[in-house]
């Protein structure tokens, strides 16, 4: 069988039960998916990617990351359910059979494993990483403030004890370095995509100014489509434009950098909800939301793949 029928993909789960189902998902589908240590955390836990590939050799390649920020567990949950899907419908649907016979997607869906371990021990509301900062009783660097895009301009913190706090230097945190690290040497990817919550936008570069982007125009109507695509399910209603207009001015973020590196289909996506719920979003919207947002994600790579 493909995909794990006992998994609850309806809950959130800890990160020792998130490792052990990615090892399932590998072993059930071992001709599609392989799992690949890109380094470890700053508490030394493993980051693992999930690479969706059917051969070649550094085929044109798409990234997903979700739970950069450990407190937006939809994203995590949602990563969960997107890597089950993609594993499940590979084979079943034409469209994503003919991605994946071209192309490979990379899913790292625990890219900040200290915090998200944190948000189960001590924090619920736990965002950044968890390194110790000299000189600062205060813990952790906000991971999306610390990629060399526009680092340390408005729109992120010098105060360590601040949640958007910037760090030391562009890519200090080892969380941040091991992803630059594998997409530098890849060096073929084609789109890079990170899954926050909450607010319900889909969001392109930049962040760290309000300048228009080059690619401007193509990117705000393949988001807009891919929007159009994820409202047509229960008609959650999401706002699409450039992170800086839409939601507010914030540099050293991660599409920025994927972007100015040349991955022209750099995306950021705020989940469920407005508000009403905010980060602790009931587990019973985290099916809802994985299956909208799938349609919005598969847009945007079947976009990829014929441009
Ligand atoms: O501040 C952030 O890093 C994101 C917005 C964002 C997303 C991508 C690149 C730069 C900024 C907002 C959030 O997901 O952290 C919190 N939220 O919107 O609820
Ligand atoms: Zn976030």
């Amino acid at each position: 069988e493909r995909s794990i029928r006992s998994f609850n993909f309806g809950a959130y789960h800890p990160l020792e039960t998130i490792y052990s189902w990615m090892d399932t998902l590998v072993a059930q589908n071992p001709k599609l998916v392989t799992k690949q240590e890109i380094g470890r955390s700053y508490e030394n836990r493993p980051m693992y990617v999930l690479k969706f590939s059917t051969g070649g050799n550094k085929r044109p390649a798409i990234w997903i990351d979700t739970g950069i920020h450990s407190r937006e567990w939809v994203s995590q949950a949602t990563g969960v359910w997107t890597a089950n899907k993609i594993a499940t419908d590979y084979g079943r649907d034409a469209s994503l059979t003919s991605l994946l016979n071209t192309m490979d997607i990379y899913m790292l869906i625990l890219a900040n494993p200290d915090g998200y371990a944190y948000t189960h021990t001590n924090d619920r509301m736990w965002r950044k990483t968890r390194s110790r900062i000299p000189g600062s009783v205060c813990r952790g660097v906000d991971p999306n403030r610390n990629w060399d895009a526009g680092f340390g301009g408005p729109g992120a913190s010098r105060n360590p004890c601040s949640d958007s706090y910037h760090g030391p230097s562009a890519h200090s945190e080892i969380e941040v370095k091991n992803v630059v690290n594998l997409i530098r040497s890849h060096g073929n990817f084609k789109s890079f995509i990170s899954v926050h919550a909450y607010s319900q936008l889909l969001m392109y570069p930049y962040g760290y100014t309000c300048n228009k982007v080059p690619h401007q125009p193509e990117l705000d109507s393949v988001g807009r489509a891919a929007v159009q695509k994820l409202t047509s399910l229960y008609g959650t209603r999401y706002k699409v434009g450039s992170i800086c207009k839409i939601i507010y001015q914030a540099s050293g973020g991660s599409i920025d950098w994927s972007y100015n590196l040349g991955i022209k289909y750099s995306f950021a996506f705020e989940l469920r909800d407005t508000g009403r719920y905010g980060f602790i979003l009931p587990a019973n919207q985290i099916i809802p939301t994985a299956s909208e947002t799938w349609l919005a994600l598969k847009h945007i790579m079947e976009y990829v793949r014929d441009h």
